[in-house]
């Protein structure tokens, strides 16, 4: 399997299933979507999201059947199904209803279909996410041990601790490399020893503008060689 970064703005969720793991998913995705939520119980971390957040999050108590889950998934119009009942049945049909629809759908209680070749490319998995905003990092066991993903996804926090300024300040380096008409093998030899140069990361931990001067220094050793 391949993974891909979806741009979610815009778009509706739908969830079947506001148990432990509906509510996870409805979090994740309220970030960016808006997201429904169908089902007969809510636990209260979905409660307080959409207490906290109305604008992003509904929830709709029901218990559609197989049938209605077609219904739903036509009147709602997601760009993602998520299917996360404790009812193996319903949420193949709500797998098949979304692949009919030509939604992407998440299955959330089958991994033995994760190998390759086992799912189509619109059945999509949720990885683990590390982000230090722009950064996200994205973390699959092949659905093997999600208790791993997990597990390795709190290692990773602390390793891309700083990443996101770094990514602020080699992009905005970049287009002024570019501007100022440096050409490019230069441009990329400056850019690619910024991001590994320890001065600059560790300069970036004191504040944006110590990571600038130590990177105007690694670019300025770089172009007047
Ligand atoms: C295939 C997949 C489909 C999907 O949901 O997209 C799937 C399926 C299943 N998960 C199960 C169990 C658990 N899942 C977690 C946690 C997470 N599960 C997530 C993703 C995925 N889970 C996809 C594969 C990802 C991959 O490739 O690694 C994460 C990464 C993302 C997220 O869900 O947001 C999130 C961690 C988020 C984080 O913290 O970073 C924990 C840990 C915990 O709860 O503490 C447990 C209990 C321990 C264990 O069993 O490992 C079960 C068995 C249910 C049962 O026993 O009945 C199934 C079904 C089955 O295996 O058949
Ligand atoms: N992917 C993952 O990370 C994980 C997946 N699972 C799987 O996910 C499934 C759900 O797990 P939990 O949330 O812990 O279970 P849960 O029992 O807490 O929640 C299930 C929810 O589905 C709702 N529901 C039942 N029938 C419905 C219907 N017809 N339409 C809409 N909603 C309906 C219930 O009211 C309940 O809110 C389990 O079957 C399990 O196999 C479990 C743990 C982790």
């Amino acid at each position: 399997m391949i993974p891909l970064y979806h741009d979610f703005t815009g778009e509706t969720v739908l969830v079947f299933g506001g148990g432990a793991v509906g509510s996870r998913k409805a979090s994740r995705f309220a970030d960016e979507a808006r997201v429904v939520v169908a089902s007969p119980a809510f636990d209260d971390q979905l409660t307080d999201l959409a207490e906290a957040a109305p604008e992003s999050v509904e929830l709709v108590r029901a218990a559609p059947d197989a049938d209605a889950v077609r219904d739903w998934i036509d009147r709602v119009e997601p760009a993602l199904v998520v299917a996360a009942t404790d009812d193996a049945a319903l949420n193949a049909a709500a797998e098949a209803a979304a692949l009919d629809a030509g939604a992407l759908v998440n299955r959330t209680d089958v991994s033995t279909a994760d190998r390759s070749g086992a799912r189509g490319a619109r059945s999509v998995v949720v990885p683990a996410t590390v982000e230090d905003d722009p950064v996200r990092v994205a973390l699959s066991t092949g659905g093997a041990s999600p208790a791993l993903a997990k597990a390795l996804r709190e290692r990773i926090e602390a390793e891309i601790d700083g990443a996101g300024a770094m990514a602020e300040l080699s992009g905005t380096l970049r287009a002024e490399l570019k501007d100022r008409g440096v050409a490019p093998e230069a441009r990329r030899e400056a850019i690619r020893r910024v991001v590994r140069s320890e001065g600059v990361w560790k300069g970036l931990q004191k504040g944006d503008s110590y990571g600038r001067k130590e990177a105007d220094s690694v670019i300025e050793e770089v172009l007047t060689r």
